[in-house]
C-alpha cells in the first residue's frame, strides 16, 4: 500500500455533527406545530389540484439572520394571514440557506453568528427552534432546500420548498426533491431558461436511488417514491422578467407539451423585479390582473418582504446591524407588504371561487 497521501488534500478538518434524530429529540414538534405543517402541506396540494380555490403566497425575508426580528415578522404575518385566509394561503418564507453567485454569507445554518465562525451545529439548533416557533403560531413555513443533508434535520417543519435557480438543473437536488414530503417549486435558470425547471419536474416525479444519510446520520442508500407536486417558479432571468402574460402563456405551452402539471408560481422578486423591491407590488398587481382576465395557471406567488425596507451589508461590528433589514436581497417593508397583500385579496376574493384551474 502506497504511503502517499492522495485524498482530502484540500480538506482542512472534519467534525462530527449532531444526528437528525438527536436534534429532533432535543427539539420535538408539538402537536400544534405538527398540525400546522400537515395542514399547510395539504392546503398547498389542494390548491395545486384545484380543489382549494385560493392562491398560496410565500412571503417573508430573503434570508433570516436575526431570529428575534423573524419572530416579530411572523407574528405580524400571522395576523395578516388570518385576515386574508378566505382568498390567500399565506406561507412564511423562512430561508436559512443562501446560494451565492460567487461568495458571500451563506445563511443562518452555515454561519449563524455572521462572523465566519461557521458554527453549523448551532445554526441547525437556532433554525429548528425558529421553525418550531413559527409553526406553533399556526403559520406554515417555506424554505429553499439547498444543502442535500439539512432536510433530514428540518423538513418535518416545512410546508413548501424551493429549489433555486442555481440548482434546478442539479441531479442531486432533483433526487433529493423526489423524496421530500411537500410540494416543491423549481425556479427557472438564472439565464431565464425554462427548460431546466420543466426537466426538473419530469425528473422529480420519478423514483430515484442515491447517496444520503439516515436519521442516525449514517451514510445510506436513499430510495425515493417520486414527488408528484413539483411546479415551476418563474423568477425572470438573463436581464428580463418573465411574469408577463406572454411569458406565462409560453410556460403553459411548455408544460402542456411535456404533459406536466400547469401550476405556476410567480416570484415577484429576483429578475422579475430587477432586484428593485419597489417593483414587487407592481408584479403582484400584474399577476392579479392576469387572473382577473382569466388566467388559470398561476396558483402561487413569492414575495421578498421584511419589517423594514431594502437591504444592508453585514457590518464589521454586528451591533451596527439595522433591525428588520435584509442582509441579502432588498425587500419591501411591512406596510408595503400589508398593502399589497390586502389589495390582492380584495381584488380576487370574488373571482377565485369560480376559477377553473388547468
Ligand atoms: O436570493 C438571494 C440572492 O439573489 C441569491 O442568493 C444570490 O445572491 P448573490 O448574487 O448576491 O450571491
Ligand atoms: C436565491 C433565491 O432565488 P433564485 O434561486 O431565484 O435566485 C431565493 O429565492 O432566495
Amino acid at each position: 500500500m502506497s504511503g502517499k497521501k492522495l485524498e482530502n488534500l484540500n480538506v482542512a478538518s472534519q467534525e462530527p455533527l449532531i444526528t437528525p434524530e438527536a436534534l429532533k429529540q432535543e427539539m420535538p414538534l408539538s402537536d400544534t406545530a405538527a398540525e400546522t405543517v400537515a395542514k399547510g402541506r395539504q392546503a398547498i396540494y389542494d390548491i395545486m389540484d384545484g380543489t382549494d380555490h385560493r392562491l398560496f403566497v410565500v412571503v417573508g425575508p430573503c434570508s433570516i439572520h436575526d431570529v428575534e426580528a423573524a419572530r416579530d415578522y411572523a407574528k405580524r404575518l400571522k395576523t395578516l394571514a388570518d385576515e386574508v385566509s378566505d382568498t390567500l394561503l399565506i406561507v412564511m418564507r423562512v430561508y436559512f440557506e443562501k446560494p451565492r453567485t460567487t461568495v458571500g454569507w451563506k445563511g443562518l445554518i452555515n454561519d449563524p453568528h455572521l462572523n465566519d465562525t461557521f458554527d453549523i451545529e448551532q445554526g441547525l439548533h437556532i433554525g429548528r427552534r425558529l421553525l418550531l416557533d413559527i409553526n406553533e403560531l399556526g403559520l406554515p413555513a417555506a424554505t429553499e432546500a439547498l444543502d442535500p443533508i439539512s432536510p433530514q434535520y428540518l423538513q418535518d417543519t416545512i410546508a413548501w420548498s424551493a429549489i433555486g435557480a442555481r440548482t434546478t438543473e442539479s441531479q442531486t437536488h432533483r433526487e433529493m426533491s423526489s423524496g421530500l414530503s411537500m410540494a416543491i417549486g423549481f425556479k427557472n435558470g438564472t439565464d431565464g431558461s425554462l427548460d431546466v425547471a420543466v426537466n426538473a419536474m419530469k425528473s422529480v416525479s420519478h423514483p430515484h436511488s442515491f447517496l444520503g444519510i439516515d436519521q442516525q446520520g449514517k451514510a445510506s442508500i436513499v430510495r425515493t417514491k417520486g414527488n408528484n407536486y413539483g411546479h415551476v417558479v418563474l423568477r425572470g432571468g438573463g436581464g428580463k422578467p418573465n411574469y408577463d402574460s406572454v411569458s406565462v402563456a409560453l410556460c403553459e405551452q411548455a408544460l402542456e407539451k411535456a404533459k406536466l402539471r400547469k401550476s405556476i408560481m410567480v416570484d415577484c422578486s429576483h429578475a422579475n423585479s430587477n432586484k428593485d423591491p419597489a417593483l414587487q407590488p407592481l408584479v403582484m398587481q400584474d399577476v392579479t390582473h392576469q387572473i382577473l382576465e382569466g388566467n388559470n395557471s398561476i396558483q402561487s406567488l413569492m414575495v421578498e418582504s421584511n419589517i423594514n425596507w431594502g437591504n444592508q451589508s453585514i457590518p464589521d461590528n454586528l451591533d451596527d446591524l439595522k433591525y428588520g433589514v435584509s442582509v441579502t436581497d432588498a425587500c419591501i417593508d411591512w406596510p408595503a407588504t400589508e398593502k399589497a397583500i390586502r389589495e390582492m385579496r380584495d381584488k380576487l376574493k370574488d373571482v377565485l371561487p369560480g376559477r377553473k384551474i388547468g
